[in-house]
């Protein structure tokens, strides 16, 4: 593997570039910049900072839905892969995605040996972690149906968040590998954002920075 001098890390808002920042104590080799809300939002703010200065590791980071089964809130979630769920079309017989319809591809693949050494190292120090399928999409899930679907379109998905597609695709285009962590602040399903356990995941996503300085710094 080659030596990791510099990463950068996209956020899709303020407070989870700041619970980011506090995790990494300063370390110079990683940037944390903002993304954006929402997978266009995240690709254009990511290339544009890859075309300005050059990076060995782009990471998508910041807090997510959980599936029911895979992902608890409280948890963190390391992508084994990043897939835009929604990116395809309905069809009579349901939903086709753009591999399917032959436009490209729909799921990005992450660097699976760094993947799992961040989450062995996440473990071993005592965090709740999982692996899976992070799922990018454009709308949060908002009902316990489309949370069915979804997690049937894509079995083994853990988590949903609405950045990591956009941030890996620019990634990718400078030939560069990606990595997603998320830390769970709600279930995927019926919309109830008063549950949500905002403060927690930010405080797990500080708890995650000591641990992504010492695999990937
Ligand atoms: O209100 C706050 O204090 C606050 C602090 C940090 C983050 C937020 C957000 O609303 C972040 C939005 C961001 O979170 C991801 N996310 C979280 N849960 C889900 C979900 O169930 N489905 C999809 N995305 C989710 C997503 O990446 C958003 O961009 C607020």
């Amino acid at each position: 593997m080659n030596a990791i001098k510099r990463v950068l890390v996209m956020t899709a808002v303020a407070a989870e570039r700041d619970a980011l920042l506090r995790g990494l104590r300063g370390d110079s080799r990683f940037e944390v910049a903002l993304a954006g809300v929402g997978p266009a939002a995240a690709a254009a703010n990511t290339a544009a900072l890859l075309a300005a200065a050059p990076y060995d590791l782009v990471v998508s980071a910041g807090i997510a839905g959980g599936f029911a089964g895979q992902a608890a809130v409280g948890e963190l979630v390391v992508a084994s892969d990043i897939v835009a769920a929604d990116l395809g079309a309905e069809t009579a017989e349901g939903f086709s995605s753009v591999d399917e319809l032959g436009f490209g591809s729909a799921r990005v693949t992450v660097d699976g040996p760094l993947a799992r050494r961040l989450a062995d190292a996440l473990s071993q120090a005592g965090l709740p972690v999982r692996s899976g399928s992070v799922l990018t999409v454009s709308t949060v899930t908002g009902t316990a149906e489309s949370a069915a679907r979804l997690a049937a379109r894509v079995p083994n998905a853990a988590a949903e968040a609405m950045e990591g597609f956009g941030v890996a695709t620019a990634a990718a285009l400078h030939g560069l590998p990606a990595l997603e962590i998320r830390a769970v602040s709600n279930a995927v399903g019926p919309r109830d954002r008063s549950s949500w356990k905002i403060r927690e995941a930010l405080e797990l996503l500080e708890a995650a920075g000591p641990i992504l300085v010492e695999v990937l710094g």
